[in-house]
């Protein structure tokens, strides 16, 4: 289970905090730690966790082995968190775009940044026979900081437009045979990604890229997964889950239209169809864990920069406490990034994508040890390595679908995520 930890590491940890003055939350992906988690909620909510006092593949069961054995000398301040970024697929193997981000997993950060209400905490995280010596080196980690360069403020480089490679009619002809395999009964829907990529003139700053997200969707939660030189980033829409007591949030988001078309969202019984699949699939996954399903409701919309999607929140309570990645497991895949039945699904897309999924559509998330937590769906991002970005952005494919529209879906995906980059900065 314990699937980075290097063997010997300590079993107890000590944890201190110190509240320091507010910064921009993507400065701190400047300093280069390794891994680097970052995310950012709306309504200026935001966690930095940098390196790592524990790492665990993010399994069922593993919330309880983040704060195993760790000592909390600063209960006043927002309490330990761990972020995390899960690969679409367990055991998958990363190819070229992936490799070094990969397998991802969740980390309790050896030094976390916590802001909320106006307020920064900067958190450390030890072995406990580092006890001694916390204070200072809290103090030493909060120089480093105050003395960063405003890295997220530099303007973006340019960049030509997306290279699309020889992608554009493969992706036709996967949706028509995903289409083919749907009428035959083999399947009720699956979601179909491709990649597409720009060049920026010069390698640009991870911190530079999030805070220009940051900028244009204030509103969607920022993430940023960071390392072996690379950075997986993106402001996406959609929330696998949210866990306050027990009360517990999720919601469907699929069905998708331009902004400006998004009153056709309704009236059309193909995304209609793509959309209820995802509700209906969400409700079950929860159902064995609360005490009752809420009433079906008519779906709403979900604006984001560009786009509208179809938007049905699921709220209920929970039965008992439950383990927040234990129910991340029994939600993902949803299919609003998957498919129906999953597994037929997962096999479906694997063969017609070609390539790996990695991080792109896992769950990014936010786990804190009062209890709390918060994870979404890692979508509209990209991978950043040197001057290059990659953008992976799937469609629903049900009966009915069409290959050159889901293209054109596809691309207007990554265009919301492009326009950010292409905005001066404030
Ligand atoms: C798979 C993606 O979006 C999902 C979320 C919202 C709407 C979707 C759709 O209409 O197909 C997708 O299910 C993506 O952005 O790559």
């Amino acid at each position: 289970m314990n699937l980075a930890l290097p063997p010997g590491l300590p079993l107890r940890l000590c944890s201190a905090a110190l509240e320091i003055p507010p910064l921009p939350p993507e400065r701190l992906l400047a300093l280069g730690a390794e891994p680097t988690a970052a995310f950012l909620a709306p309504d200026g909510e935001s966690w930095v966790g940098m390196g790592a006092a524990r790492w665990l593949a993010g399994e069922a069961g593993d919330t309880a082995a983040l704060w195993a054995g760790l000592a909390d000398l600063s209960p006043e301040a927002p309490p330990p968190s761990a972020l995390g970024a899960l690969p679409f697929r367990r055991g998958e193997v990363a190819d070229a775009l992936w490799s070094g981000l990969m397998p991802g997993g969740v980390v309790l950060p050896e030094r976390l940044v916590v802001q909320r209400g106006g307020r920064a905490w900067l958190r450390l995280t030890l072995p406990a026979q580092l006890a001694d010596t916390l204070h200072a080196r809290l103090a030493e980690a909060a120089a480093e900081i105050a003395a960063l360069a405003p890295a997220e403020a530099a303007p973006l480089p340019g960049f030509e437009d997306l290279d699309e490679g020889a992608a554009p009619g493969g992706f036709s002809r996967a949706v028509g045979e995903a289409v083919r395999r749907i009428r035959a009964g083999e399947l009720v829907k699956v979601v179909l990604a491709r990649r597409a990529g720009i060049r920026f003139d010069r390698a640009p700053s991870a911190a530079a890229v999030l805070r220009r997200l940051s900028q244009h969707q204030p509103a969607a939660v920022r993430y940023a997964w960071c390392r072996g030189g690379k950075a997986w980033l993106g402001a996406t829409p959609e929330t696998l889950l949210r866990l306050d007591g027990r009360l517990l949030r999720t919601e469907a988001l699929a069905g998708t239209r331009p902004e400006a078309l998004a009153d056709e969202l309704h009236a059309d019984t193909k995304e209609r169809h793509e959309h209820a699949v995802v509700v209906d699939a969400v409700r079950a996954a929860i159902a064995p864990w609360v005490q009752a399903l809420p009433p079906l409701r008519t779906p709403g919309l979900r604006r984001t920069r560009g786009l509208a999607h179809l938007h049905t929140p699921i709220e209920a309570t929970l039965r008992a406490d439950a383990d927040a990645l234990a129910l991340v497991r029994a939600l993902h895949p949803t299919p609003a990034v998957c498919g129906l039945p999953t597994e037929a699904a997962a096999a479906l897309l694997a063969a017609l994508e070609g390539e790996p999924r990695g991080l792109y559509a896992g769950p990014v998330l936010r786990l804190s040890a009062d209890g709390s937590a918060h994870a979404v769906v890692a979508l509209r991002g990209a991978v950043l390595a040197g001057r290059n970005a990659v953008l992976p952005a799937g469609a629903g494919i049900v009966d009915g679908s069409d290959g050159e529209r889901e293209l054109a879906e596809t691309r207007a995906k990554q265009h919301s995520v492009l326009d950010a980059w292409r905005r001066v900065t404030a």
